[in-house]
């Protein structure tokens, strides 16, 4: 069974498209789930998702297939994760915003105000007497390896962590509690009025950042002093592209090229999650990008993720469709099965192998108690698993050696820098030095010369005293 809805969505042909001659519709209808490509080559291709959107297709029907059941889940204390990925303009923006947050044509409305209210809708219909909840809302965007809060532009390097009971987190991140659609419609316009903000700041070309949208969804029953969380994700990824197409040329190019990096990077993490069986430990390379290591939860199977390949129709773009598509078809064969990220060397050396199953045990016995119990609880309770060695987790080990790596480069880099801190203090040391023995050289001639000057002087005065003594002496009455 494979764990990504994956769906392809074709925008109409945009007048551009329309208006050159050579341009054609490069796709051909078979059904919902199904259609014919036809590449530059004039090569036929079949493709297959879990439901394909045509030019004609509504929000509404894009929301109710991918986002809703997601929506449901989150409420039900399971994460969910909603990608748009493809070229630039082949639709993510609008798949995922709509023409805009706060002002826009009901039908035109985007996935991300759709979702807004959906949550609160399942929220308020599924609210006993005795839950509370609170959704809470965080923006970040992804640039060049940078993430950086789209509420707070000062935090420009915010540090990407996992915590055993919460996953991937981002430590600092700012949160906005919204109480109700409205106000979260706000919030998020304003994220996304700091993006451009941002952009025009750093000058960056737009849409040139992976944005991701963190909803929190928080659940107490009030009664049973239990509650109990769900995150729903939503990642409007930058544009796919060729750079050799575009012509790109400095900072445009540094920005296509890390663009590239973290999609390819995404792509990678997706075939080593459809290359390994299940039993078998296989490194997933989520540490290759800010991006995959954001989704890492949402790739590993501790999610439900959809992903929206939106593509152009025109021929003209044929071969970056082609591999939008083809994208979409390997993620599509990513599978559930218990998540591992450890080597098979370190595997072997830690004899974790029957780890799989540790894991599935550890999770449906710790489900279950989070059923039951406080979630602080439980988190203490999965604390002390850990520390007594009862579970073991692959994850906290690399955390650890990622952690220690950091700090060793921290320290080399910081000893580095006292080290070059001394060497130009000894530099301007050994300046002060000579300009002192320069200036004790010169002082000490002087006083030589000031020793003759004041000799001579004594000299001259006890040769005038001598003088005056001896004429004296001479001069003087005998009978005295
Ligand atoms: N399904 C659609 N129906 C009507 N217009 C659409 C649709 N999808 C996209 N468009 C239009 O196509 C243009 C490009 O779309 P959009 O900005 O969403 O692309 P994008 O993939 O987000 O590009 P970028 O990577 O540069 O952000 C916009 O003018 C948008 O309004």
């Amino acid at each position: 069974m494979s764990n990504i809805t994956v769906c392809a969505r074709f925008r109409p042909l945009s007048s551009k498209e329309e208006r050159i001659d050579d341009s054609s519709v490069c796709i051909r209808r078979i059904d919902t789930e199904t259609f014919v490509f036809k590449d530059e080559k004039e090569e036929d291709f079949t493709f297959s998702f879990d439901r394909v959107f045509y030019e004609k297709s509504e929000q509404a029907d894009v929301y109710e297939f991918l986002a809703l059941p997601i929506v449901r889940d989150a409420v039900n204390a399971i994460n969910g994760t909603i990608i748009t990925y493809g070229q630039t303009g082949a639709g993510k923006t609008y798949s995922m915003e709509g023409p805009g947050i706060l002002v826009c044509d009901e039908t035109k409305k985007g996935l991300l105000p759709r979702v807004v209210v959906g949550l609160f809708d399942t929220l308020n219909r599924s609210d006993g007497e005795d839950i509370k909840y609170s959704i809470k809302l965080s923006m970040v965007e992804i640039y060049m390896e940078k993430v950086r809060d789209l509420f707070n532009l000062s935090n420009d390097n915010i540090q990407i962590k996992e915590s055993k009971t919460q996953g991937i987190i981002l430590p600092g991140v700012a949160e906005k509690t919204v109480q109700n659609p409205a106000e979260a419609l706000q919030s998020l316009s304003r994220g996304i009025a700091n993006r451009a903000v941002g952009e025009t700041q750093m000058n960056m070309a737009s849409s040139r950042s992976h944005c991701v949208y963190i909803f929190t969804i928080l659940q107490e029953y009030t009664k049973h002093k239990r509650s109990k969380s769900g995150k729903v994700i939503l990642v409007d990824l930058a544009g796919s592209e060729k750079v050799e197409k575009t012509g790109a040329e400095g900072r445009v190019l540094e920005e296509a090229k890390s663009i590239n990096k973290s999609l390819s990077s995404l792509g990678n993490v997706i075939n080593a999650l459809t290359c390994g069986l299940p039993g078998k430990a296989n490194h997933i390379p989520y540490r290759d990008s800010k991006l995959t290591r954001i989704l890492q939860d949402a790739l590993g199977g501790n999610s439900r993720t959809a992903l929206l390949c939106c593509c152009s129709p025109s021929s003209l773009n044929a071969s970056e469709t082609l591999s939008t598509l083809r994208f979409g078809a390997r993620a599509k064969h990513v599978k559930t099965f218990p998540r591992f990220d450890c080597n098979e060397e370190k595997c072997a050396k830690d004899s974790c192998a029957s780890l799989p199953l540790v894991d599935e045990s550890c999770s449906r016995i710790l489900s279950k108690l989070r059923e039951r119990m406080n979630v602080d609880d439980v988190k203490l309770l999965e604390e002390l698993f850990i520390l007594e060695g009862i579970v073991f987790d692959p994850q906290s080990v690399e955390e650890l050696e990622s952690d220690y790596e950091d700090l060793t480069l921290q320290t080399i880099s910081s000893l580095q820098a006292a080290l070059e801190q001394c060497m130009s203090t000894v530099d301007e040391l050994k300046m002060e030095n000579s300009i002192l023995k320069a200036k004790l050289g010169a002082t000490t001639k002087s006083d030589a010369c000031k020793e003759v000057k004041s000799s001579v002087f004594t000299n001259m005065i006890s040769g005038i005293l001598n003088f005056f003594s001896s004429w004296l002496v001479h001069t003087a009455p005998s009978s005295c």
